[in-house]
């Protein structure tokens, strides 16, 4: 038998009073998929995932996680793990204990809690009381709780919040691990460059209301302008050249100094692709080329804006 979705949602519509928090919410993810919900400040991310995780129900619209519509009771869908605003854990215990104290209720996963502490980074300070641990800390400690349930459907909100590199790197290894056993991870994030690195999949949501969803691939298009920094072994000539490369149009720098060595063009691909060929043909050498914004950044603030314009339109 097919494996079922991890999560299919149709027309998922949640008010709070006045509030249309989502407003016809469509989602699918499979399993394995790691899955970014990214959105402005107020555009309904943790409100979904609440939803996913059994928090809150929908007011309108059709459910299903995992192969089983969710019904009207709160409870957390079974094989679904996560948190959002921050793990519940006890202060007062040490991680380990928190850990044990999860294994314990659940009957099960206490033989592997140092394993899970390890996988997440915490092994050195697994005896210490979580009261003292910093925001990454705890972050990292309640990825190892939702990992004990061996959940088929992984839900976080923010799980880099606070993460210094080096628990980031845990973190990401941890969850590219889940996925590749098969297991769905939505998470939620305000950074496009940690969701461009670790998610196949996004969904943008733009005032409660889904602005884009599918591969991040299909966000950026060939013929998509992006901005570019540019450093090469000859400002002037590049500069040169990019005024008479088609399709490449050239910015002024708001730094003089940066003007000098640093160029910023506009171009679509296949223009950024003459401009390089033209670049090489003169002796040129490129040292640095890199969009300003990430094309995941780029599509977010476009979509975004254009998502906020409907809006206003509908209600002037
Ligand atoms: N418990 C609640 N009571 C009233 N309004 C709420 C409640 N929870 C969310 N909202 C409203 O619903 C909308 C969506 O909020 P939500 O927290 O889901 O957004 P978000 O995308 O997670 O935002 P952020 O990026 O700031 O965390 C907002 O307008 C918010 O004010």
């Amino acid at each position: 038998m097919d494996t079922p979705p991890a999560v299919r949602a149709r027309g998922i519509t949640k008010y709070f009073g006045e509030v249309v928090a989502l407003d016809g919410v469509d989602l699918d993810v499979a399993p394995g998929q790691l899955h970014g919900l990214v959105g402005p400040n107020g555009a309904g991310k943790t409100t979904l995932l609440g939803l996913l995780l059994g928090l809150a129900v929908a007011d309108k619209g059709n459910l299903e996680i995992l192969g089983t519509p969710v019904g009207r009771a709160l409870a957390v869908p079974d094989g679904v793990a996560g948190f959002v605003d921050g793990p519940g854990l006890y202060p007062s215990m040490t991680a380990r204990q928190n850990l044990s104290a999860l294994a314990a209720l659940r009957g099960d996963g206490a033989q592997q809690i140092d394993e899970y502490l390890e996988q997440v980074g915490l092994t050195d300070v697994a005896d210490d009381r979580v009261r003292g641990f910093s925001l990454g800390m705890r972050q990292r400690l309640g990825l190892a709780a939702a990992l004990l349930t061996k959940p088929r459907l992984l839900i976080l909100d923010e799980p880099s919040n606070g993460l210094d590199p080096a628990g980031k790197k845990h973190v990401y290894g941890v969850l590219t691990k889940l996925a590749a056993d098969g297991t769905a991870v939505i998470l939620s994030s305000h950074r496009m460059d940690d969701v461009e690195a670790l998610c196949s999949e996004v969904t943008i949501l733009a005032t409660g209301r889904v602005a884009f969803t599918g591969p991040i691939s299909k966000l950026a298009s060939e013929d998509s302008e992006l901005d570019y920094r540019v450093l090469t072994s000859n400002p002037v000539v590049a500069r040169r050249v990019a005024r008479e490369t088609a399709g490449v149009r050239l910015q002024e720098t708001d730094n003089p100094q940066d003007d000098a060595e640093l160029l910023i063009i506009s171009a679509p691909v296949p223009a950024l692709d003459e401009f390089v060929k033209a670049l090489v043909r003169q002796d040129v050498a490129v040292r640095e080329l890199a969009p300003v914004v990430s094309p995941l950044e780029a599509a977010f603030l476009t979509l975004t804006e254009q998502a906020a314009l409907t809006e206003q339109q509908e209600t002037d």
